[in-house]
């Protein structure tokens, strides 16, 4: 059979790793999709001479491989939601099938792209947009679809989770370790995206919906990064026994679904916690298999493309298919998505970890004990370090049990009142995963 001839949008990271692994493995390939993969013609903005690129169409310009008739598959690795969007629209409204890396378009633009890939009968397939080499996306999609999925939760952003790594075992600062994260292909190309968590917040948008069976809503996710934790809170939880991760939690709750991506403690000894540099790991949580852990490479060239890869063979096998009978974009089939509404951050549950710099009085921890229980909130322990000789000032570390983050709020904000405490709580949610 003629070999199936896709065209490549951005020949950057994942587009040059996707291209040599697809030459490097194209027989073990082919035996899997049943056709060899032909890459018929690239788009990229400069030459790159590292690519032995003879016999193929090179353009500068990406609509042109969304509009050649000789094209099956488009596989966009550019990034970016505004030319990449049309782009995909294109290439779908030319009856062809996408697959994507990029985890901003589908989150932003995904139920507008599903839509019109429906309405063409085209497949739309981004398993390397969420946790890079995972095969994530394909294991909630069809692994878990027996399972009444109660929570997922990710370190799913490669680069944060190496700053992080780098910072507590290597005392590098946060700017050197970034830099080594950007030459080494890891983060965005704005990699505030990276460290502000709004990278994790687009990973996890998608798998809640294909979690929960419910429309991409990006605009409702809570972002929080990792700009902001010190060393003082590292060392305190590592004290206590945890450590602090930068994790997405989708948790499907009778009054709605909390998405959240924020710093946390998680304890030690999990397996989790033990998730270091660029490595990611997805836990979810159904009723049935109870919980499972995905680990792999978040980030890199060849991880990333090994799941573009497994996207076109995906795409080859399914491509004669009857477009009614192949599994939906959001794993729910798209009339049977629910409208349970996403949670606010003051209505999301967990537990905390407050850091309160007390002022050496007598009497303050009553207060502090005082303003907490009066708001139902029960603590599980508490830690007093010295008073600090250059400014004295005692830091109070508490760990609550699980309340209402509102309750939390109104808490901080009584806390910060007190003439005994000196300046703002810190907060930081805990969770135990289990
Ligand atoms: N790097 C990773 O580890 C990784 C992992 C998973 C997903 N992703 C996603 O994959 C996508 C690509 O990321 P990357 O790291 O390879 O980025 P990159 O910057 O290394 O590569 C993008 C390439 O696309 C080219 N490009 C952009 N706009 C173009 C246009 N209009 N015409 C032609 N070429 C154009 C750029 O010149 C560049 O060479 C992004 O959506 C990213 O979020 C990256
Ligand atoms: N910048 C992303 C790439 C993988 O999606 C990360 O560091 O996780
Ligand atoms: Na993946």
């Amino acid at each position: 059979m003629n070999p199936v001839k896709v065209g490549i949008c951005g020949l950057g990271t994942v587009g040059g790793g996707t291209f040599n692994v697809l030459q490097r493995n194209a027989e073990e390939i082919a035996r899997r999709a049943g056709r060899g993969i032909e890459v018929a013609q690239i788009a990229m903005r400069t030459p790159k001479p590292q690519f032995q690129t003879t016999g193929i169409a090179i353009t500068n310009d990406v609509f042109e491989v969304a509009t050649n008739p000789e094209i099956d598959i488009v596989i966009e690795l550019m990034g970016g939601y505004t030319v990449a969007r049309e782009l995909v629209l294109k290439a779908i409204e030319n009856g062809k099938h996408v697959v994507t890396a990029n985890k901003a378009l589908i989150a932003v633009h995904g139920n507008e792209i599903f839509a019109k890939a429906r309405e063409k009968g085209v497949i739309v397939a981004f398993e390397a947009a969420v946790a890079g080499g995972i095969p994530v996306i394909k294991a909630i999609r069809e692994g878990l679809s027996a399972n009444r999925i109660n929570w997922v939760a990710g370190i799913i952003n490669g680069t944060g989770n190496f700053i992080l790594t780098e910072m507590r075992e290597k005392g590098r600062t946060f700017e050197d370790v970034l830099a080594e994260a950007q030459a080494l292909g890891y983060a965005e190309v704005d990699p505030t995206f990276d460290v502000e968590g709004i990278d994790a917040a687009h990973k996890l948008t998608i798998l809640a919906s294909i979690a929960f069976g419910i429309p991409l809503q990006f605009d409702k996710a809570y972002t929080e990064g990792i700009t902001k934790l010190t060393t003082a809170d590292v060392n305190y939880a590592e004290a206590l026994g945890y450590r602090i991760k930068h994790l997405g939690v989708a948790r499907s709750t009778a009054a709605g679904i909390e998405l959240r991506v924020h710093p946390t403690l998680i304890p030690a000894d999990r397996l989790i916690a033990n998730v270091n540099g660029v490595m990611n790991a997805v836990m979810v949580n159904g009723d049935a298999a109870g919980s499972t852990l995905f680990y792999g490479a978040g980030a890199g060239m060849e991880p990333t493309a090994s799941s573009v890869i497994a996207d076109l063979v995906d795409v080859v096998r399914a491509m004669t298919s009857d477009p009614e009978n192949r599994v939906p974009h959001l794993a729910f089939q798209p009339d049977s998505l629910s409208a349970h509404p996403i949670l606010p951050i003051e209505a999301c549950e967990s537990a905390y970890y407050l850091r309160i710099q007390a002022k050496d009085h007598p009497g303050v921890l009553a207060q502090v004990a005082s303003i907490l229980s009066e708001r139902g909130i029960n603590i599980e322990s508490i830690m007093q370090k010295e008073v600090e000789e250059h400014d004295g000032l005692v830091p109070m570390i508490l760990l609550t049990h699980r309340v209402v983050e509102q309750r939390i709020n109104d808490a901080i904000a009584a806390l910060e009142a007190l003439a005994g405490v000196n300046g703002p709580v810190v907060r930081i949610r805990v969770e135990h995963l289990n």
